[in-house]
């Protein structure tokens, strides 16, 4: 922002909602006539320096006229005596994904979120350590008459003296702190207080020397501290662990992560850092070291690009082998492991010495979910020689993180080898697509509504997502490549962000938001996508990135020319040694209450974050819950990589394989079969579409068990082969859906939720209208055309019923 952008502000004392580096002023500062958005101020030189890609318009109520030049719309405006209009990027305006009502309010994300945990949709990740804690119960003693013989010879005391007693105790500051310093917390030292009251006035006997100190302690004016031996004693039969505090605090330590990799630790690596921008030749450049190396391992973010490096090496007469959670490849065959392997980063083993480990896609670090693997093999990988490939922001974590270690760490700069350039207008229409485009949209809905609408024109499309089974996604990514093949454009989600090379010349964002909350994507992310395009010794040498939406353009110009944020945080993960040691130190604690009690007091270091992965683990250990299992195999169990989220059905086919696992009865494909009313029969919507995406990806959680339980599930080949047939039936399937079928699913429901309500203030009301009318720009296949204000009323009424639908939803839900 400029300087005198920041006095105008603090003359006006403005608050912002900011958008990467177009900041608006809040929505309460708009005003609006019926049809446009005015700003409410005498200029309008505050807009920063993205605003040459606003659109200024200014005029009568109903046309818009854009300025060619809008660093000179003030003058106009200074001639013409009318406040300027401008309209809001519709990215948010049009998109409901980013709640409006939010928007209009100028209520930050966090307020979304604290919504959704008011509604607990989102579960709280971590409880405090007491509430984890179920305490032991110590009765009192109540023996029969004649054994009480033996104890007579002690007094007893008055009971009443010993009510004093107790209290005197319980209130002096001395015992609270020597309490402390055996791990009794305040809330720790009341429930044990009560207990152990209970226990010295309810015994019968009471046990003679406890007995003995209270009758010192009224009898002689002995000190009540006397008694916090039997306090102590009493705790820590109440609650177990503090007896051992110090060696669960000390393994839930993860603040020397590096130490947990013996072997690596006893060599001197050399860590060469290849840092550069997508498309810089960084992955090649380390590839070259790999294959001239000995011995090596190359970790991928991706089962494709471990895949792509596996056939690259071999064809390349680098015999080289691949190691996927679900999957071996040999270059020779399993009994003759070459000494190259191909690998997805979960799968390096921290015990294998080689010469020379590259991990690819570094940055990937700072990921929530997977983050942890990355950092375990920067940290674990044994080899004399490390390569990391990725963004420059990754650098001083990287030598951070391995400073305490003492290993320096190289740094080779590439710049991108081809061009990439952001165009000069967004692409406005459909009808405006050429051979080579990749339109990227968050939303599986609106990627087949965007196929069907392409097919229809002749266009022949491509469809690449996330949930989509690897193989499906190669097929796709194969006939994009391939020149010969009449397939010319790609529809595709995120899921092209990492490592995959097509031959793009032109990325266009549908839209920029993600959802389930609507955010805008982050700088990093979108030059990632951006960074397929174009690439180097790809059919399109020179890429370009551009939005669907013209409206859109500024944001992305925004998001491109954003310098990215070094990486602050990585993430971290416990491994089973210290699972194992916790619950040895707990025997009598649950799986659950083992991995809950180790989140709450585990220590981590500035520099980590406990990974997501953590959760999942935890909520699988909950589906297993009741299963007899022994540790170690509860804990692979719990690592499968399988998100059952909120899904029954998923937690239900999982309890399925576990009670056949418990019952000794190997897991077969028959049985699998059954489970699943195999053969599946062809989807003809996007949730039969979902349903056979789930069937795949449980297929894949069944090999991955394969290769660790092999001796129960014992046929890995006949899933295999079902996994073929159900690609086929996913290929036909997206096929029906394009060409046939309207699509049924319904819009996030997170998203419905989050259109909750907000007191309708005079200032929402206005900001509403100056909202609804930036709908009226909408992005259709016949290009942009403006509304008239029927069908902008027709839209208002449609959005009124679809609000109070979503409201009748969410009192269902309630
Ligand atoms: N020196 C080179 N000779 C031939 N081809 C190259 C060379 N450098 C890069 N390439 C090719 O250019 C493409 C992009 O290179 P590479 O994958 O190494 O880039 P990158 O910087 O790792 O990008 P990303 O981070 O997006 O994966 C690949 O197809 C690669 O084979």
């Amino acid at each position: 922002m400029f300087k005198k952008d920041e006095d105008f502000f603090q003359d006006r004392t403005i608050s912002f909602i900011k958008l990467s580096q177009l900041s608006l002023p809040k929505m309460s500062n708009w005003v609006s006539c019926k049809s446009k958005i005015l700003l409410n101020t005498p200029n309008f030189s505050w807009l920063p320096a993205t605003s040459q890609t606003v659109k200024f318009v200014h005029g009568d109520r109903t046309g818009f006229k854009q300025y060619g030049d809008p660093d000179n719309a003030h003058k106009s405006d200074s001639t013409n005596h009318r406040k300027p209009l401008i309209s809001l990027p519709s990215t948010i305006a049009r998109n409901r994904q980013y709640p409006a009502r939010l928007i209009r309010s100028g209520r930050s994300r966090e307020a979304m979120l604290q919504t959704l945990f008011s509604r607990n949709l989102v579960e709280s990740t971590s409880k405090n350590f007491e509430d984890l804690l179920v305490p032991v119960k110590v009765d009192p003693i109540q023996m029969e008459e004649d054994v009480k013989i033996e104890f007579e010879g002690v007094e007893d005391v008055d009971p009443k003296l010993m009510v004093e007693v107790l209290e005197n105790f319980r209130n002096k500051e001395i015992i609270r702190e020597l309490a402390k310093e055996h791990d009794i917390t305040e809330r720790l030292f009341g429930n044990i207080f009560r207990s152990f009251r209970d226990y010295c006035l309810k015994s019968k006997p009471l046990d003679p020397d406890l007995k003995v100190i209270f009758s010192d302690i009224v009898k002689y004016g002995h000190s009540v501290d006397q008694l916090f031996v039997f306090f102590l004693t009493h705790a820590r039969k109440m609650y177990p662990h503090l007896e051992c505090m110090k060696e669960l605090k000390s393994i839930s330590d993860l603040t020397q992560p590096h130490n947990w990799y013996p072997l690596a630790r006893t060599i001197q690596r050399k860590v060469i850092f290849h840092a550069g921008p997508t498309n810089s030749g960084k992955t090649h450049e380390a590839l070259q070291a790999f294959k001239n190396a000995k011995s090596g391992a190359f970790c991928g973010p991706l089962r494709l690009l471990a895949a792509e490096v596996f056939r690259r090496m071999n064809a390349e007469g680098c015999p080289c082998d691949l190691v996927t959670g679900d999957d071996r490849q040999y270059a020779i065959d399993n009994m003759n492991p070459v000494s190259h392997i191909a690998c997805t980063v979960e799968m390096l083993s921290s015990e294998m010495h080689v010469d020379l480990i590259v991990i690819d896609e570094i940055q990937m670090l700072r990921d929530t979910q997977r983050g942890s693997s990355w950092t375990r093999a920067l940290l674990g990988a044994a080899a004399d020689e490390i390569h990391l490939c990725g963004e420059k922001a990754a650098v001083p974590i990287v030598k951070k993180i391995l400073d305490p270690i003492g290993e320096h760490v190289e740094v080779k700069e590439y710049e991108r080898k081809s061009k990439l350039v952001v165009s000069t207008h967004g692409l406005r229409a459909l009808t405006n697509i050429q051979p080579g485009d990749c339109i990227v949209t968050f939303n599986k809905k609106t990627i087949f509504d965007t196929v069907r609408k392409l097919e229809k024109s002749g266009v022949k499309c491509s469809v690449i997502y996330g949930d989509l089974p690897a193989a499906t996604k190669r097929l796709q990514a194969e006939s994009f490549n391939d020149p010969n093949d009449p397939t010319k454009v790609l529809v595709s989600t995120d899921a092209i962000g990492m490592g995959l090379n097509l031959n793009i010349k032109r990325i266009i964002f549908e839209r920029l938001t993600k959802p389930p909350f609507g955010d805008l994507i982050a700088a990093t992310h979108v030059k990632q996508i951006a960074g397929r395009a174009g690439r180097f010794a790809s059919q399109y040498t020179e890429g370009e990135v551009m939005t669907l939406n013209e409206d859109d353009m500024c944001i992305l110009r925004g998001k491109m020319e954003e310098p990215i944020e070094d990486i602050a945080q990585v993430g971290i993960m416990p491994g089973f040694e210290q699972v194992e040691l916790f619950s040895h130190h707990l025997p009598k604690a649950t799986f659950v209450n083992i991995l809950e009690i180790f989140q709450s007091i585990a220590t981590i270091s500035g520099d980590f974050f406990l990974s997501e992965a953590f959760q999942n683990m935890l909520k699988i250990s909950k589906v297993l819950h009741n299963y007899d299992l022994p540790l170690k195999t509860r804990y692979t169990f719990c690592l499968v990589p399988y998100n059952i989220g909120k899904s029954n059905s998923k937690e239900n086919l999982l309890v399925s394989v576990i009670e056949r696992y418990i019952g000794g009865q190997p897991i077969t494909a028959n049985f699998i079969a059954t489970l699943f009313r195999w053969p599946l029969k062809l989807g003809k919507n996007l949730d039969q579409l979902t349903k056979l995406e789930d069937a795949y990806e449980f297929f894949d959680v069944y090999l991955w068990l394969s290769y660790r339980f092999p001796d129960m599930f014992t046929e890995p080949e006949k899933i295999r082969d079902m996994q073929i047939e159900l690609n086929k039936i996913i290929l036909e399937t997206i096929r029906v859906i394009i060409f046939q079928d309207e699509p049924k699913c319904d819009d996030e429901l997170l998203n419905n939720l989050l259109n909750e309500e907000i007191p309708e203030t005079e200032e929402n009301i206005t900001d509403e209208i100056a909202l609804e009318e930036d709908f009226r720009i909408e992005f259709e296949a016949g290009g942009v055309k403006e509304t008239t204000d029927v069908e902008v009323e027709a839209h208002e009424e449609k959005e009124s019923q679809e609000t109070n639908t979503i409201q009748n939803e969410e009192k269902k839900l309630i």
